[in-house]
């Protein structure tokens, strides 16, 4: 028998749904946001155009979600820490790797409260709600104190934070956790300093890139 709860009819279905409803809508949204970056100098910063973004999704792609799910799994992770929950496609994944384990839980962050609400519906839709928290406002005061040791950090919340966020919960991580960044491909400059940060090996960190969806870094807590 296969214990993987990815391919239980509630996570298909909610999966299968908010796919098919995040290409249409961000097929609407994204197109005006890239054309205000464009009129205003032409850098991708999502921060910035926060407020067109709102409503969008910007889930990560299957593969990358099937990868958070093994991740989280083989790690046999009993805390993992979300950075940008959106509506709630990735932390699905986490979520279902956490059940699956039979222990442990996620502790998800977003901003925008409609997001929030939604997130919650279609974690409830999924059947995996009651092993997730969502954390609303900005991560950087939601997860400031936070107590539980992190196995699994997940950062796609805006690039420009991904540093900030690292450093602000970095007491937390335990002995060999694991850090996945997404979204390489898409703002390179805004993720320039996160990068230096993690390759660097005087920080405790050994990092590589992984060219999955928009490339991630794959990076795990290596200090002694
Ligand atoms: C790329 S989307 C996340 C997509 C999601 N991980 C998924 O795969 O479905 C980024 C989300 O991070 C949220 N966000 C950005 N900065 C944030 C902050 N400082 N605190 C909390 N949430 C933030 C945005 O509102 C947005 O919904």
């Amino acid at each position: 028998m296969n214990n993987t709860s990815l391919y239980s009819p509630r996570v298909t279905s909610t999966v299968e749904r908010l796919l098919r409803t995040a290409e249409t809508v961000d097929a609407e949204i994204t197109p005006r946001a890239f054309a205000h970056i464009k009129a205003t100098g032409g850098v991708r910063d999502d921060q910035a155009v926060a407020h067109l973004l709102r409503d969008a999704y910007m889930a990560i792609d299957v593969p990358t979600a099937k990868f958070l799910y093994n991740l989280v799994r083989a790690r046999g992770a009993a805390t993992v820490v979300e950075f940008g929950t959106s509506f709630g496609f990735s932390t699905i994944h986490l979520a279902a790797a956490v059940k699956d384990l039979g222990a442990g839980r996620v502790i998800s962050t977003e901003q925008e409260p409609a997001k929030v609400i939604a997130a919650r519906a279609n974690l409830e839709e999924a059947g995996v709600a009651d092993v997730v928290e969502i954390l609303e406002g900005d991560a950087l005061g939601t997860l400031e104190n936070l107590e539980e040791s992190i196995d699994v950090l997940f950062l796609d919340g805006w690039k420009a934070l991904y540093l900030p966020v690292l450093k602000l919960v970095e007491p937390r991580l335990a002995p060999d956790a694991v850090v996945v960044a997404d979204d390489l491909a898409i703002m390179p400059e805004k993720l320039a300093p996160y990068l230096e940060y993690v390759r660097n090996p005087k920080n405790g960190y050994s990092s590589v890139e992984i060219p999955l969806g928009d490339r991630l870094e794959f990076s795990v807590r290596a200090h002694a």
